[in-house]
C-alpha cells in the first residue's frame, strides 16, 4: 500500500484491468473522488499496481491483509474481475461483508440472483454495463438495483457512472441486449474504423491522414444526431445523392447483409452474455 495506508477509502475496486482503470480515470477527471479516495487490488499483477498508484495515485492492495482491510472498510465494493474469475472471487467475498456496504457489478452475464447466492447473502447489489469510453467521460452505462439498495445508495451508485458519462436504469433482464449495444459497442465502430482507415491508405492517403479523417466523420456523424436529434436514416438519405458516390457505397453494404449482419452481431453478443452468465450460475450446483 502507499502512503495512504490509514485513509478509508470511499470505493474500492475489486479487480484493476481495463474496465476498472477506465471508470477511476474517469471519477479523477471529473474530480467526483479524491484519488486517495479509491482502492484498487487484482489478483497477483504487482507490476500493474504501480502503474495504478503511480499514473494515478490511487490506494493499492497488494497483500491478502490489505486487500481484506480495503474490502471490510470500503462502503462501496466495484466488481471488476473477468467473468470466469467471478464465482471464486464472491464466494470469498461473502463473509467478509457488511450487510450495508454496495457492491456494484460490472460483469458481464452475472445476474443478481446469482451473485446474491454465490455471496450467500441478500446484500444490496447494482448490477451494471458501463463501456470503456468511461474514461474519458463519455461512457454509456446500464444500471438494475436489487431490491436491498435503497435510495441513498441507488443515488451513490448512479452518481458514480454519470461521472463518467451517460447512465440509464434498466431492468435487469435487459442487461444482455444492452451489452449488444452499448458494452461491447465501442468495439464494433472501432472496428469499422479500422477498416476505413486501411482502405484509405490502400487508396494513397497517408495512415496519419486517414486516421483523422476517419475520427472526424464518426465523431461528427455521432454530433449530427445529437444536435439535430434527426433519425438517423434521414441522416443518411441527406448525404445519399441520387446515384451518386455515397448510393453506391451504400449498395455494397447491402449487398453484403450489412443490416442483418450488425443485428446478428449483436444478439450473438446478447446471447455469449447469458451464456457467461448462466456458466458462472453453474458454479452455484
Ligand atoms: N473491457 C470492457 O470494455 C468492458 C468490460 N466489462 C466487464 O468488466 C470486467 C473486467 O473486464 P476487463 O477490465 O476488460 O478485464 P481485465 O482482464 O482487464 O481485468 C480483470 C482484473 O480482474 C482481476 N482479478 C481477477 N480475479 C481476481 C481475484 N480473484 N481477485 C482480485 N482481482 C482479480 C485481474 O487481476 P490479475 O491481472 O492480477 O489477474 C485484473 O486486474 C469483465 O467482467 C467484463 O465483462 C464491462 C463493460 C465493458
Ligand atoms: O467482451 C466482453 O465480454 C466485455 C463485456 C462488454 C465489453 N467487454
Amino acid at each position: 500500500m502507499n502512503n495512504q495506508e490509514h485513509q478509508t477509502p470511499h470505493i474500492c475496486f475489486y479487480g484493476a484491468g481495463s474496465m476498472a482503470e477506465a471508470i477511476v480515470r474517469g471519477l479523477i477527471n471529473r474530480a467526483v473522488a479524491e484519488p486517495q479516495q479509491i482502492a484498487m487490488f487484482n489478483r497477483s499483477n504487482a507490476e500493474r499496481l504501480d502503474y495504478l498508484a503511480q499514473t494515478y495515485n490511487v490506494q493499492v492492495g497488494h497483500s491478502a491483509e490489505q486487500k481484506q482491510s480495503m474490502l471490510q472498510r470500503s462502503p462501496i465494493l466495484v466488481l471488476a474481475m473477468k467473468p470466469k474469475d467471478a464465482a471464486e472471487a464472491l464466494k470469498a467475498l461473502g463473509p467478509i461483508l457488511h450487510e450495508d456496504q454496495l457492491v456494484v457489478s460490472v460483469i458481464a452475464g452475472l445476474s443478481i440472483p446469482t451473485m446474491q447466492a454465490l455471496l450467500g447473502r441478500k446484500q444490496p447489489i447494482a448490477r451494471t454495463m458501463p463501456n470503456t469510453s468511461s474514461s474519458i467521460g463519455l461512457g454509456a452505462t446500464g444500471i438494475a438495483f436489487s431490491k436491498e439498495v435503497h435510495t441513498d445508495l441507488q443515488q451513490k451508485a448512479l452518481s458514480i457512472f454519470e461521472a463518467v458519462g451517460l447512465v440509464t436504469i434498466i431492468a435487469e433482464e435487459k442487461m444482455d441486449i444492452l451489452t449488444g449495444i452499448s458494452g461491447s459497442g465501442p468495439a464494433y465502430i472501432y472496428y469499422m474504423m479500422e477498416a476505413m482507415i486501411t482502405a484509405g491508405v490502400e487508396g494513397g492517403l497517408m495512415a496519419e491522414q486517414a486516421r483523422e479523417l476517419t475520427v472526424q466523420t464518426v465523431l461528427g456523424a455521432a454530433q449530427m444526431m445529437l444536435q439535430t436529434e434527426e433519425d438517423p436514416a434521414n441522416l443518411r438519405k441527406a448525404i445519399t445523392s441520387p446515384n451518386g458516390s455515397t448510393q453506391a457505397a451504400i449498395e455494397v453494404f447491402a449487398a453484403a447483409g450489412f443490416t442483418e449482419t450488425v443485428k446478428a452481431a449483436v444478439r450473438r453478443c446478447e446471447e455469449r452474455s447469458k451464456e457467461m452468465g448462466a456458466a458462472i450460475q453453474e458454479s452455484l450446483s
